[in-house]
């Protein structure tokens, strides 16, 4: 397939997806979105790739939704397409997606960064939900995820005000897993992916699962549903191969069985 608005890379077993309108600082239109999910498609169906990179430009990883694409629709136009759920399509991922931020990641694009696994972000990046600056809200979770990463005030604060968070703000805050200089970015990012990718896919896929649920659920259920896992992963070739290798000192040979 052939794409318009972002470029596909793939090295080894990590796929990236680097969001390409630099003019628009990668606005997210609706013709991006598609190809988005549409990569995301095709690397979740690969059985060669172990984990997901999405990148932007060193400038933006994505300042938000395309307000000029925006502009014309009526109340009826969004809420009859339902304008915005194609978004989600990366929160269905199995596969571990990072995002690396560089630059403005403000309105969508702060929403689509915090629908990814975790977020690596460059010593320039700044995240922001400046929708109220346009007389509207966040629409892609921007309210509920940013709150349960920040917490209520920090959160409120920048729904109510538009303030961007640069990056050290954003990681004492807890919405970034580490800063990293600008120029070494990408060269994190694909150690960190990686380094998961070589884990074994199903046992990394169980941990994502986990970790999300505890988002969903209350802590005993969430304990419960991660026990459940943990008995299934002892299912897994690559279990006993994991803890073979560990007792035999030698590296572990994972095939994702
Ligand atoms: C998901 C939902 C429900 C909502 C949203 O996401 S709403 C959008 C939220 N985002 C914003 O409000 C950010 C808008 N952008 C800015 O405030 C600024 O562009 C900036 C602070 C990110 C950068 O400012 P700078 O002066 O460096 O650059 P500009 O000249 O303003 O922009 C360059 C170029 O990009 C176009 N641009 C930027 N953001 C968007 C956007 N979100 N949608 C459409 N186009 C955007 C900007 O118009 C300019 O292009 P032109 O010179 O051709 O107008």
């Amino acid at each position: 397939m052939s794409y318009k608005t972002i470029i596909v890379d793939t090295r080894g077993a990590v796929g990236i997806v680097q969001l390409n309108r630099p003019k628009a600082l990668n606005a997210l239109c609706a013709e991006l979105i598609e190809e988005l999910n549409a990569a995301l498609d095709a690397y979740e169906a690969d059985p060669e790739i172990g984990a997901i990179i999405v990148t932007g430009s060193e400038k933006a990883f994505a300042a938000g939704a395309d307000i000029k694409e925006m502009l014309p629709k009526s109340f009826q136009d969004v809420y009859m397409e339902d304008f915005i759920s194609r978004w989600e399509r990366i929160t269905r991922c199995k596969k571990p997606v990072i995002a690396a931020v560089s630059g403005y990641a403000l309105g969508g694009g702060c929403e689509l960064a915090m629908m990814c696994d975790f977020i690596l972000a460059a010593e320039n990046a700044k995240f922001g939900q400046p929708e109220i600056n346009l007389g509207t809200i966040p629409g892609s979770g921007g309210t509920q995820r940013l709150t349960r990463f920040v917490g209520k005030s920090k959160a409120m604060e920048m729904c109510l005000t538009g303030r961007m968070m640069d990056a050290e703000e954003a990681e004492r805050a807890g919405l970034v897993s580490r800063i990293v200089p600008v120029t070494d970015l990408m060269d994190e990012a694909l150690k960190v992916a990686q380094a998961i990718a070589a884990k074994s896919l199903p046992s990394v896929m169980m941990a994502k699962e986990a970790v999300n649920a505890a988002y969903e659920t209350t802590l005993t259920q969430g304990v419960r549903f991660e026990r459940r896992l943990f008995h299934s992963s002892f299912a897994l070739d690559d279990r006993r191969e994991g803890m073979t290798a560990f007792s035999e000192k030698r590296e572990p040979q994972f095939r994702n069985r």
